[in-house]
């Protein structure tokens, strides 16, 4: 049990006549009564019982402190006479969060109660991961992030702004907790496909993060959302006098860099060696490069380039079971040739040229890319971004998604564009006349930026597409048949991923650790899954999965020498979960 300690001295202002007995600016009531140009220092000494006790959300039960625990927690009093327990907690909270009809007060509700209690949201989140995962996670949490400013309370997590640069680590240090295991950060220049939302992409490390507690388990306390602030170039936030970043546009070249530096070397110096840094929604000119540059110095993993990859990869291995073949007998299409499109692509030829014995440049040329500005082909070579390059094949110029279709007529198509309804029914018709079951992936983030929707997927290709999207969509009832499209998003991966990467301590990341994951994620599909063409095994699984996820990642990082726990636990899936946060209440007594 922890001890209580309070301490509401106030430091005197030497200047002023509300000074009381040289002690604090103390009123009768023994308040604060300062002046607003009076000096005070806000002592106060960790508590965890009474009143304090009751807003410290790690270890606030609410009414479900017994009896005994009022009794030796100086609660009495504080709390009214009904006890209740965790269970009867979450059925009255789910009863609550049903009752808005408007999705971002869930999400407000749910932000609240993880700053209220946070066994109890996240024994919520696990017990009703499938209902409240658009809540928390897409595509809520990008309409959360568009309103930030209006919703925003408290501050969640660590912002690290340009007028922090050369006192990053003294920020670190500001952080209540010290053994942090993962950081998720972004510079909010690319919150899913909503574009630049600034200081306000802070609700993407803070979703992801529970996410890592709740789907892959791992502690609360060991994970920390932070934002980098470099400005914003959004011109709506800028001129927004609510606005709770940085009002300048963003930093750019060596000021960018150095800040970057500055926070991984700081990170690097206050955590240690094994620190998982999780870059997130970056925009593509600084996440390749960050990636590259940081791979070999950091344990740092791109999301939204190598989870991504890593969860369509097992998608795609899952959908051979329905649609035949291998890997190396399709063709694949992608609307899209940024982080997420090309991570994806790489993985692919990684996978076919490990399992062919061809060379990378061989198996890529499998696999084609489309951009804002038509095919990606070598007569464009010069002018593309470096990581688009190898994927500059020979063909004639091609404008339209649809003439890229008819001309490369793919087995495979996934959208990565970040633009809403660019699968138009023209592609999907195609799609569905040179294909028996077309796979269709919808990737973009949120709903609105769905390349197509479940119900057009389904319509337009008679039923036949195997279909599955990035955010979810409800089940599609088409000509008296239910289909339930799955759920291709990269937070199947890196809940387990990152667990698999701490349990066993490892030092860097390798990509053949994102294939082990991805095999990993195939082998949960079912068959019963497969029955109902899911090529995705559901969330409420997700810790199972999760499990093995992770205990496949370490073991290849053990296999590769890069894992320093030692020695290696026999049974991983075991350990993985061994290794898993409960949230379920605490004795106090
Ligand atoms: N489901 C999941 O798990 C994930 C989904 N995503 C989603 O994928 C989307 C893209 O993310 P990311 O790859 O990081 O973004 P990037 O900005 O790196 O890439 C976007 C790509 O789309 C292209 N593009 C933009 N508009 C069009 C258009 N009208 N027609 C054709 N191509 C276009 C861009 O072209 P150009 O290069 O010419 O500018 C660029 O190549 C986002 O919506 C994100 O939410 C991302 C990660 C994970
Ligand atoms: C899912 C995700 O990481 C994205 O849309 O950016
Ligand atoms: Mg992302």
């Amino acid at each position: 049990m922890e001890s209580v300690l309070t301490n509401g001295d106030l430091v005197p202002d030497m200047g002023d006549k509300s000074v009381v007995g040289g002690g604090g600016v103390e009123d009768v009531y023994g308040e604060d009564s300062a002046t607003k140009d009076q000096l005070v220092t806000p002592w106060t000494i960790s508590v965890a019982s009474g009143y304090t006790l009751l807003r410290d959300p790690r270890h606030n039960k609410g009414l479900a402190f017994t009896e005994k625990e009022r009794d030796a927690h100086y609660l009495r009093g504080l709390l009214p006479p009904s006890v209740s327990n965790q269970e009867l907690q979450e059925k009255k909270l789910m009863h609550n969060l049903r009752q808005y009809d408007v999705p971002l007060h869930r999400y407000m509700a749910m932000m609240d109660l993880q700053e209220r209690n946070e066994r109890l949201f996240y024994k919520l989140l696990i017990d009703n991961v499938e209902e409240l995962l658009p809540i928390v996670y897409t595509p809520i949490v990008g309409e959360a992030c568009q309103k930030y400013g209006s919703i925003f309370r408290r501050p969640q997590g660590l912002f690290i702004s340009l007028k922090e640069k050369g006192k990053i680590l003294e920020v670190l240090k500001n952080w209540p907790e010290k053994s942090i295991q993962v950081i998720v950060v972004t510079d909010g220049e690319r919150i899913l496909g909503l574009g630049d939302l600034g200081c306000q992409g802070m609700g993407i490390p803070v979703g992801k993060l529970s996410l890592y507690t709740a789907l892959g388990g791992v502690r609360p306390s060991a994970c920390l959302p932070i934002t980098i602030d470099v400005g914003t170039n959004n011109e709506k936030l800028l001129s927004d006098e609510f606005y709770i970043g940085l009002k300048q546009k963003r930093a750019t070249g060596q000021e960018y860099a150095e800040l970057l530096h500055e926070f991984m070397c700081a990170v690097k110096q206050n955590y240690g060696e094994k620190i998982l840094i999780q870059f997130e929604d970056f925009a593509n000119h600084n996440a390749f490069e960050l990636l590259a540059k940081y791979r070999t110095t950091h344990l740092v993993f791109n999301d939204d380039i190598q989870g991504t990859a890593s969860v369509v990869l097992a998608g795609l291995i899952a959908a051979l079971k329905l649609v035949g073949g291998t890997l190396a007998d399709h063709t694949f299409l992608f609307l899209g040739a940024g982080e997420a499109g090309t991570g994806i692509a790489e993985l692919i030829a990684l996978e076919i040229s490990k399992k062919t014995n061809a060379p990378l440049e061989e198996t890529r040329k499998k696999i084609w890319l489309v951009d804002s500005k038509g095919l990606v082909v070598s007569s464009r070579k010069e002018s593309l971004q470096h990581f688009k390059r190898s994927w500059a094949h020979e063909h004639e110029p091609v404008k339209e998604l649809l003439d890229a279709v008819k001309a490369i007529k793919p087995t495979v198509l996934i959208g990565t564009s970040g633009v809403g309804k660019t699968f138009t029914k023209d592609v999907i018709k195609a799609m569905a006349s040179f294909n028996e079951k077309p796979l269709i992936l919808a990737l973009s983030n949120p709903t609105s930026q769905s390349e197509c929707t479940a119900e057009e997927a389904y319509t337009w290709s008679g039923g036949r597409v195997i279909f599955a999207s990035g955010s979810p969509f409800d089940p599609v009832e088409h000509e008296g048949k239910v289909f339930v499209p799955g759920q291709a998003n990269n937070a199947y991966i890196f809940p387990g991923f990152g667990l698999g990467l701490i349990m066993s301590g490892t030092i860097r990341v390798h990509d053949d650790m994102l294939l082990a994951a991805s095999e990993a994620l195939a082998a949960q599909v079912t068959k019963e899954n497969y029955e109902k063409g899911l090529i995705y095994p559901p969330f409420s699984n997700i810790r199972n999965i999760s499990a093995h996820i992770a205990a496949k990642v370490a073991a290849k990082s053990y296999e590769l020498g890069l894992a320093s726990r030692l020695p290696r636990p026999k049974d991983l899936v075991k350990f993985a979960e061994s290794c898993m946060y409960s949230p379920v209440y605490r004795n106090y007594l």
